[in-house]
């Protein structure tokens, strides 16, 4: 299918439904809250997690892989952790025809699942730090409201989870992790994010403080929580009995992490909010956004044309397509692609041909402008007689013919200039929408806006249960999104924004997916 029917400024929903539909990225299943992930998707997910699994061996995580299923009493152990969680929990209860004698919990988080083996293996301070890192899928039955229910029954994920001795080595890991989500937001995505500190509202019940990366969509307003490591302290060992015996020969509970480069577990895509289509469609970008995250990407950079991918998360970084003429020498023009193409996938390079007789070159260019490939290579008989080749980028439309001969420097150079301003146009529109308020008055004027505001915060749960209730409305409530680890300066007397408390610190408000 080729065009937008939609323009992402008019109708952003339904631009960012057709967008990842015609990218060819996922496909309809025919049971609702499961989806297809297409190669378009897939081989970006495959991305990620090279970068993602290399880096955190690198920190000396190992891979494990934990069963799917967990009994229901060790799941029960975790009353107020999972408290308000249990409706999301899918059960097995017969195999064949025959009833199960107790019913089985497939995971929804393998907490339960891992931590009384911890248990088990953790005896000494020599087996510290135990360091656990899987890629699996998860599976929650999650409802949101008021849209009217929404499934998403399965999403793949990395699930870090790691045990220390002391509190200062589970500090540090927290934040190693969390520099690792800024990288693929930030170098991979493009997606600028803000690093930051849960508040005790926000953050993951079962543990003692949670860090994220927010990222943020100017075109709805919208903060969407991008990545969480949560540090657990020692609430975990204590419902687990992971205990250790110190040098000094005394037991002590082990400090806890667990990390994941997941999303928020309810998203509420822009379409959700703002266009009650068929539940078939919601329940696709549930999983769009569980899957990869990749739906931020998609709103940050996608235009009017379709996709526009940045060239590190690009299946195909250049896509070379033969423009032949009538009388021209089409093998000579097809053997010069093909010697493009070889060339730069010598270098590196993710590069292809389109050499399809049954489309036409425009045919193609647009084709692949809507799976927003980086660069697009056009070779036709007078590019062949200057030695030369046309590349038009996808980000700003820009055309330029160079010497076949300079081809991998000028590929280089353009992919790397696309990727940095990417993440430069990203950043300058998000910063765009960033609002420093200081009274009550300015903040509801900042939210009607889809600003992003950063307010001065007298750090109380009751004032920001207050904000929640003063700001309830059919686009959702105004919540904290993070505390920014970068702290503006607060000048003495500053006051609350929502309290007229002395204020404590910095923090970012909207609303959120
Ligand atoms: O976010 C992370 C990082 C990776 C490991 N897990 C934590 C916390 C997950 C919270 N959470 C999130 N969703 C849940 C859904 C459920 F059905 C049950 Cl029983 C529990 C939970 C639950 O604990
Ligand atoms: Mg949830």
């Amino acid at each position: 299918k080729l065009g937008m029917a939609y323009k992402k400024d008019d109708n952003f929903g339904e631009w960012y439904s057709e967008v990842v539909v015609n990218s060819e990225m996922i496909e309809y299943y025919d049971i609702s809250g499961c989806y297809i992930l297409r190669p378009w998707a897939m081989e970006i997910w495959e991305l990620l997690k090279e970068f993602f699994d290399a880096e955190i061996k690198k920190l000396k995580l190992k891979p494990y892989y934990f069963p799917l299923f967990v009994t229901e009493n060790v799941l029960q152990k975790e009353k107020d952790h999972i408290e308000g969680f249990a409706p999301e929990v899918a059960w097995v209860t017969k195999s064949g025809k025959s009833e199960l004698e107790a019913p089985i919990a497939i995971r929804p988080t393998s907490e339960t699942v891992m931590y009384p083996y911890f248990s088990k293996w953790i005896r000494s301070h020599r087996d510290l730090p135990l360091r656990c890192n899987q890629w699996c899928n998860v599976v929650r039955w999650e409802f949101s409201n008021p849209t009217p229910f929404i499934r998403s029954r399965e999403f793949l994920w990395q699930e870090g989870h790691t045990a220390f001795a002391t509190k200062e080595e589970a500090d540090e890991e927290v934040l190693q992790i969390l520099e690792l989500y800024r990288r693929i937001y930030e170098e991979f995505l493009a997606v600028p994010v803000s690093k930051g500190r849960k508040s005790e509202m926000e953050k993951f019940a079962g543990g003692l403080y949670t860090t994220s990366v927010e990222a943020f969509i100017p075109n709805t307003g919208r903060g969407i929580q991008g990545a969480t490591s949560h540090c657990l302290g020692q609430n975990f060992a204590k419902m687990f009995d992971i205990t250790f015996e110190n040098e000094k020969g005394a037991r002590e509970m082990v400090w806890q992490n667990s990390w994941a480069y997941t999303t928020r577990s309810v998203i509420l895509t822009p379409y959700l909010i703002e266009n009650l289509l068929s539940v078939l469609h919601k329940l696709f970008f549930l999983i769009m956004y569980r899957f990869l995250q990749i739906g931020v990407m998609v709103m940050t950079h996608g235009d009017d044309k379709g996709l526009v991918l940045p060239p590190r998360v690009a299946p195909i970084q250049v896509i070379v397509i033969p423009v032949p003429y009538k009388d021209a020498d089409t093998t000579a023009i097809k053997g010069a692609c093909e010697s493009a193409v070889y060339t730069l996938n010598e270098s590196g390079f993710r590069a292809d041909l389109d050499t399809r007789e049954n489309y036409s070159p425009g045919w193609k260019y647009s084709h692949w402008e809507m799976k927003g490939v980086p660069l697009r290579i056009e070779i036709g008989p007078k590019d062949l007689a200057n030695k030369q080749v046309r590349i038009v980028r996808r980000d700003n439309g820009a055309k330029v013919d160079i010497p076949v001969d300079n081809l991998v420097d000028e590929v280089k150079a353009l992919l790397d200039d696309i990727q940095a301003n990417l993440l430069k146009t990203a950043k300058e529109k998000r910063d765009a929408c960033i609002e420093v308020i200081h009274t009550w008055d300015e903040f509801t004027i900042a939210l009607n806006n889809k600003r992003l505001i950063l307010a001065p915060w007298c750090d109380e749960e009751e004032v920001e249960k207050d904000v929640k209730t003063r700001t309830k409305g059919d686009l959702g409530a105004a919540k904290t999104l993070c505390t920014p680890f970068d702290q503006p300066e607060l000048p003495e007397g500053t006051l609350c924004f929502a309290s007229g408390k002395p204020a404590k610190k910095w923090s970012f408000w909207g609303r959120s997916y």
